[in-house]
């Protein structure tokens, strides 16, 4: 693995490894997850033809006269799916920071497949209410749920090599996840014409809610920002060929906070980037089932740690976590 600045990982080399070597990555992994639980994942197996038509599809969807976009949008406010439009979100109000609405649009998606033993009312409305789709562009569907599928595997190939890096079995975390309620959102963040409002960024600052973030932002694209443990706004630098990946509030609180979910935003692109240039990212939110119950694990607890958490479920926390940033 490469730590000149932001640690990459090889996720194939390491489910090739024995197991002696897949404890001593498991550990390399462990410790960036103590400090700031953002790394880029290269050979992750997801064909680049799955990436590159969701990629290209939702850019026809940005790209739609407003108007059309709005066909598809969220109902109500709150609704989990659908078109979010501009100046909708403001990601700094999770963290009860008033702040004016970021600067993007977003499509967002929820789980492919329901549970028939999913009854709970809330569950229904919320995680398993209908994406809203477009019309256009033709295809669209299709890409977004391919690309779903692909990041759900992914996202359960990680959990295995997070499992590891906590000294557990490398399956431990798999009756958590076998029915996750994860939502794939894609993200505009459209060329700036006119200056920001004081203190108005793309994405303000955020943790994410959940156990695990995959990120895919525009090719060679800036603005990503996390705080290093130093206390620094540090970009997070593009990786070619790699996703970004970041663990959310419930893997800290899972890890009793041995694992740190790191703030991070997205800045405005500055003068010498161009300026206002457009930019696009996929983030794929991987939430356990909606029924797990996140009791801080016995392997995060050293010799006189005592546990910081109560039990929670996964659902109705993620529901309590979102439900604070319309804007
Ligand atoms: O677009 C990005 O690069 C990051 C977006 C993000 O952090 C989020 O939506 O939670
Ligand atoms: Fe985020």
């Amino acid at each position: 693995m490469s730590k000149l600045q932001f640690p990459v990982f090889d996720l194939g080399a390491f489910e090739q490894a024995d197991d002696a070597g897949k404890r001593t990555l498991g550990k390399q992994v462990d410790d960036i997850c103590r400090s700031t639980g953002f790394l880029a994942i290269r050979n992750h197996g997801v064909s680049q033809a799955v990436i590159d038509a969701v990629w290209s599809k939702a850019q026809a969807f940005f790209d739609l006269p407003p108007e059309e976009k709005q066909n598809a949008r969220a109902p109500y406010k709150g609704y989990p799916y659908g078109y979010l439009g501009p100046e909708l979100e403001a990601l700094a109000k999770s963290r009860e920071i008033d702040s004016p609405p970021d600067l993007k649009e977003s499509f967002n998606g929820g789980p492919l497949r329901q549970p028939a033993s999913i009854t709970d009312p809330e569950a229904l409305a919320f995680c398993y209410a209908p994406t809203i789709w477009p019309d256009r562009p033709d295809g669209f569907v299709e890409a977004w749920k391919t690309y779903y599928a692909s990041l759900e595997d992914l996202a359960a190939r990680i959990m295995r090599l997070f499992a590891v890096a906590l000294n557990l079995p490398e399956t431990y975390f798999e009756g958590f996840i076998d029915a996750p309620i994860s939502a794939l959102r894609a993200l505009n963040y459209p060329e700036q014409n006119v200056p920001p409002k004081p203190g108005q960024l793309r994405a303000g600052a955020h943790t994410d809610y959940g156990s695990l973030t995959i990120l895919l932002p525009q090719e060679g694209s800036k603005g990503l920002e996390i705080i290093t443990p130093d206390g620094q706004w540090t970009p997070v630098p593009p990786v070619p060929g790699a996703f970004v990946i970041n663990i959310g509030d419930l893997m800290a609180r899972w890890t009793n906070d041995r694992w740190v979910s790191t703030l991070h935003r997205v800045v405005n692109p500055s003068p010498q980037d161009g300026g206002m240039a457009r930019r696009q990212s996929l983030a794929f939110f991987h939430q356990p089932n909606w029924n797990a119950e996140i009791n801080v694990l016995d392997a995060c607890l050293g010799e006189g740690e005592t546990v910081q958490y109560g039990p929670v479920l996964s659902g109705p926390y993620l529901m309590s976590k979102f439900k604070s940033t319309a804007a």
